[in-house]
């Protein structure tokens, strides 16, 4: 009420007679100026999304199936020591390295984090993220349990922690078994730590389930996600 009596004394055109364009000067008259075209939303920030969770969950297929359906994400692609496994490429999957040249990527700070992950080292290069946010695009960084905690720290609430689990810890181990990349030693070291890192939910911000045979569902919630991290109005503001 208080707010119509500081309103201009302008006659306003009935609403029954006066065309849309009428009408539309009268009320920016009486209020007193014009009305803005500007959009009424903040523009949405760039993410950083970290993708975690048990080894054989499908981490790599959700990322894979989420970069084709959504255009204005950037996969930063992990430097190893690890050797290449059959079908994988150099710059797409890792950047496949040497120890040697690993650890000149650690001494000069070049990496946001890294760990020695079953023997071998693994990390995120920085200068990748600050110059795919810079043209606006949404990061995804796919770590292991142990590398969220430890981008938790660096980040905080600054970046959007997922945890992909698989529907039951069964369908997980026979995930596993029926990808074929793991001798049986490696099979127990990662089903063991896979039971130890489901422990660690509770410090993600969202847990998607991929269910056997619904890699679809887990992307649409995936992209639900981003949306509403993109409609916040207080949003998550990223810096590496
Ligand atoms: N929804 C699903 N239903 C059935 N199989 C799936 C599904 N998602 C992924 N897989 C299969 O599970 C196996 C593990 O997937 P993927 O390699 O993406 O896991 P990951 O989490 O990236 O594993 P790692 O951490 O060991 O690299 C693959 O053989 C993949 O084809």
């Amino acid at each position: 009420m208080g707010e119509s009596r500081r309103l201009a004394a302008v006659p306003i055109p009935s609403v029954e007679t006066a065309d849309r364009t009428e009408l539309y000067r009268a009320l920016e008259t009486s209020v007193g100026s014009s009305f803005s075209s500007e959009p009424l939303a903040p523009k949405p920030r760039p993410l950083i999304i970290v993708i975690s969770g048990p080894s054989g969950v499908g981490k790599d297929c959700l990322i894979k199936r989420l970069r084709e359906v959504r255009e204005s994400i950037h996969f930063v692609v992990t430097a190893t020591s690890r050797p290449m496994r059959a079908g994988e490429v150099n710059g797409k999957d890792y950047f496949f390295m040497s120890k040697e040249e690993f650890l000149g990527m650690v001494e000069n700070d070049e990496l946001l984090e890294y760990a020695l992950v079953y023997g071998d080292y693994k990390g995120i290069p920085k200068q990748q993220i600050r110059d795919y946010m810079a043209k606006g695009y949404d990061i995804v960084l796919r770590v292991d349990i142990q590398g969220a905690a430890t981008l938790r720290k660096i980040l905080g609430d600054s970046a959007v922690f997922v945890f992909l689990v698989a529907e039951s810890e069964s369908e997980l181990v026979m995930r596993l078994i029926d990808r074929k990349t793991e001798s049986k030693e490696a099979l127990l070291v990662r089903v063991a730590t896979a039971r130890e890192e489901l422990k660690q939910m509770k410090n993600f911000d969202y847990v998607v389930v991929n269910a056997e045979g619904k890699l679809e569902s887990c992307v649409k919630t995936m992209e639900s996600i981003i949306d509403a991290e993109k409609a916040k109005v207080s949003q998550r503001r990223a810096m590496v």
